[in-house]
């Protein structure tokens, strides 16, 4: 018996892909594999990401680029210059309960729960607790 709630995996909101060049990449999606681009990109200075968002029938590829040498994906490129995919992101119905879950079953949790570029919070769990994945949980949008 636990004294807490159990969080529930919701579904596969994006896959995020690192790259040198946000620009570079949009034309690839769009120009090799016929791709909807969705707005214009974005930057995200809290996150250290500019960000543009690719739409596929059942989830989102989130080009992201380093908004500056700090960036988490300044680091992830130094190692994989020509970038590549570098997490996924699963919704869960109340990021906290997510949070307090992964925690009590000793999973390494990033942080706190901050604004994300849809808009609600996210998290990221570390890759050596993941199977060598980087995850990103993201609380259900309300108009979902
Ligand atoms: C657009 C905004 C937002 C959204 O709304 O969707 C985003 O998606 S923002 C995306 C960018 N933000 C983040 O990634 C934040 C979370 N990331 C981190 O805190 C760090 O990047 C990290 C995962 C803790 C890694 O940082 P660090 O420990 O400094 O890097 P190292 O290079 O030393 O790596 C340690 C270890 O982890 C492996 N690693 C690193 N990144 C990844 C990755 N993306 N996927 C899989 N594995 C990864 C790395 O290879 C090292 O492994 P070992 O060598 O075996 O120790
Ligand atoms: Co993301």
């Amino acid at each position: 018996m636990t004294d807490h709630a159990a969080t529930t995996l919701g579904r596969l909101n994006h896959v995020g892909v690192a790259t040198p060049s946000i620009e570079r990449s949009i034309a690839l999606y769009r120009d090799l594999l016929g791709a909807t681009v969705i707005g214009e990109p974005f930057d995200l200075p809290a996150q250290g990401v500019k960000v543009c968002f690719i739409d596929t029938p059942n989830t989102q590829i989130e080009l992201i680029e380093p908004y500056d040498d700090s960036s988490p994906i300044a680091g992830f490129l130094r190692k994989n210059p020509a970038g590549g995919q570098h997490h996924v992101c699963f919704e869960v119905p109340d990021i906290q309960v997510a949070v307090a879950d992964l925690k009590a079953k000793g999973a390494t949790v990033l942080g706190e729960p901050r604004i994300g570029a849809h808009g609600t919070p996210i998290v990221f769990v570390h890759p050596k607790d993941m199977g060598g994945m980087l995850v990103e949980l993201m609380e259900t949008p309300a108009h979902d």
